[in-house]
This record gives structure tokens, sequence and C-alpha cells, in this order.
């Protein structure tokens, strides 16, 4: 075992180390002199105290697996013992890593727990090829802000925690104006490249909770999370002066540059009422910026000054 190109470590039945290989060495930069015999190997993986996978089949805690650990392997996998992924913070070795890890009880011949054996496979490379594949499949392609999928589902979920939290969920609808012409002079390409930085423009407005998405076509859409009106309506007034500044020169438009016209809207969520709603809201009031003119914000017809 000592040998093992793959890491292992072995606890005995009170969770003291017993084996801690070589490979176990280089991956978590520990070496078996000093865990050998404590019960201090959970600080090679984490930072703050907690069981690993070997100590909860000990301990008889495999319920806990699920709370404890970001995947848990159909037990159907590992019949004799327990299978599941964490990100580790590796506090020693100097960098989080994704490890897959598997622990199976060793019984003596009558039956006796003698040891439970941990082997640890470290998935850091495939874990983030998987999450960068994920984060690309959640992009808008021209502009590489989130899509009217990512777009979607944080609505859902905003919705959800603004219920939960009884706090005001605003949205901003941003649409490009006279856009038609820019492409009609510019051509489609020349029209990606103004949408590319009208996107850049948008995203360097938000804060960390924002979502920026495209919504479609020309059309931008920004979710604020515990936002209410007044600050939805400042933010607003930020992105468009933001675009206008940008100094994009227009064929026709009024000022000469391209600009943005923007539709807000908060709600209190309610039960009974849905995201869409929302979405409604702030189209109608972007009709109304359009109508009035363009290159303005409007927020919604009751509270409009
Ligand atoms: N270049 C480019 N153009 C797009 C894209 N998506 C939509 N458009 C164009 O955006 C234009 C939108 O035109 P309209 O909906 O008539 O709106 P508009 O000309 O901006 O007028 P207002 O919104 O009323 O100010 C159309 O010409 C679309 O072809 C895109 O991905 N790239």
């Amino acid at each position: 075992m000592e040998l093992l190109a793959i890491p292992v470590f072995v606890l005995d039945p009170e969770c003291r180390v017993i084996i801690w290989n070589r490979a176990c060495e280089r991956l978590t930069g520990v070496p078996a002199t000093e865990v050998l015999g404590t019960r201090d190997h959970w600080r090679s993986f984490y930072d703050v105290p907690r069981p690993t996978l070997a100590d909860l089949v000990i301990q008889d805690r495999t319920a806990e697996v699920g709370a404890l650990y970001q995947r848990q392997i159909a037990p159907e996998s590992s019949p004799e013992g327990l299978a599941a992924e964490n990100w580790c913070d590796m506090p020693r070795a100097g960098k989080r890593r994704y490890l897959a890890v598997d622990a199976n009880a060793i019984y003596t011949d009558d039956g006796a727990l003698m040891g439970v054996i941990e082997t640890l496979r470290d998935m850091t490379d495939e874990k983030n090829a998987q999450i960068a594949l994920e984060q690309q499949a959640r992009r808008d392609a021209l502009t590489g802000l989130a899509n009217r999928r990512w777009f979607d589902e944080t609505m859902k979920s905003e919705w959800a925690r603004a219920l939960r939290q009884k706090q005001p969920l605003s949205l901003l609808m941003v649409d490009v104006d006279n856009f038609k012409q820019y492409n009609d002079v510019h051509g489609h390409l020349g029209g990606d490249d103004c949408l590319r930085r009208i996107a850049t423009a948008v995203a360097s407005e938000m804060r960390a909770n924002d979502l920026v998405a495209r919504y479609g076509g020309e059309e931008f859409a920004v979710i604020l999370p515990n936002q209410a009106l007044k600050g939805a309506a400042i933010v607003a007034e930020r992105i468009r002066r933001r675009v206008e500044k940008l100094g994009v020169p227009h064929p026709v438009a009024a000022g000469r540059h391209v600009t943005v016209s923007i539709g807000a809207a908060t709600a209190l969520a309610a039960p009974g009422m849905d995201p869409s709603q929302l979405v409604a809201i702030a189209d109608a009031a972007l009709y109304r910026a359009k109508h009035m003119g363009r290159n303005r914000i409007s927020l919604p017809l009751s509270e409009a000054a």
C-alpha cells in the first residue's frame, strides 16, 4: 500500500491514522510522520474541523454524506462502503482540489472492524473542464454575457429568494435605439461589434450579485436582486449615460450616437405571482421609453413621476 500510485490512508476503529502512503503525502503535502497515530488527518484536506469519508464509515454516520460532500456516488457503485466527491481546501498543498473519494471498511475473519481504507483521486482538471463547459453553455456566444437560459434560471431562483426574504427584486430591459438603421449602414458584422461594446458597457455598471443577460437580438436584461425601484432607476440612468458616452457614431440617431432605452420594474414577490409578470412590466416601461423619444429610462406607470 505504501508504494501504491493512488493516494491512500487507513484509519483504525478509533479514527486514528495507521497508514498514510507516499502518494497521499504528495497529494496533501503532509508527511506521514505528522499524521500517523493522530486524528488530525482532516487538516490535510480542510480548513475547518470535519469528518472525512472514512470517519463517517467508522462512526456509522453515512446519512451525513449528502450534506458534507458536493456529490455522493450512488451506493450501488460502492456496495461495501461510501463514494463521494468534494472540493477540498488542501491547506498544506496550497491549492484547492476536487477529490473523488472511496471509503471501504476492512473486517477481521470473525467480522470485527479492523479499519477503513480511504482512496483518493484528484479530479480537479476534469471538474474544471466540466465547469468551463457548463459556463460556456450558459453564455451568449456574441457578447459573452449570460444567455436567455441563464437569465430564465436566475429570474426563477432570485424570485424564490425574494419571496423567502421578503426583499424587492428589480429588472431592467435595455434595448438599443434605431439599431436596424445602424445595421443597414454598418452591416451585420458592424452591428455585432456595436452590440459587444454595449454589452461590455452595461456589464461594467453591475455589482457582483446582479446578472446582465442578452435577452435576445439587440435587447439586454439586468436582474437587480434586493433592489428597490429607486435604486434600479439610478442604475438604469447610469447605464443609459454610459452607453451614450461610448460615443459610437450612429447614422441617423438624434444625438448622432448609439443610445439605449431602458424600462425598469420592481416587485415584492408574492405567492401566485411569477417572474414573467416582472418582465412584462419592464417591457411595457421600455415601450413607453421608446415612444417618448428613446435614449431615456422609464418606470412603471404607477411609479412614474
Ligand atoms: N448585427 C446584429 N443585429 C441584430 C442582432 N440581433 C438583432 N439584430 C437587429 O436588430 C434590429 C432591431 O430592429 P428593430 O426591432 O426594428 O428595432 P430598432 O431599429 O432598434 O428600433 P427601436 O428599438 O424602436 O429603437 C434588427 O435589424 C435586427 O436584425 C445581432 O445579433 N447582430
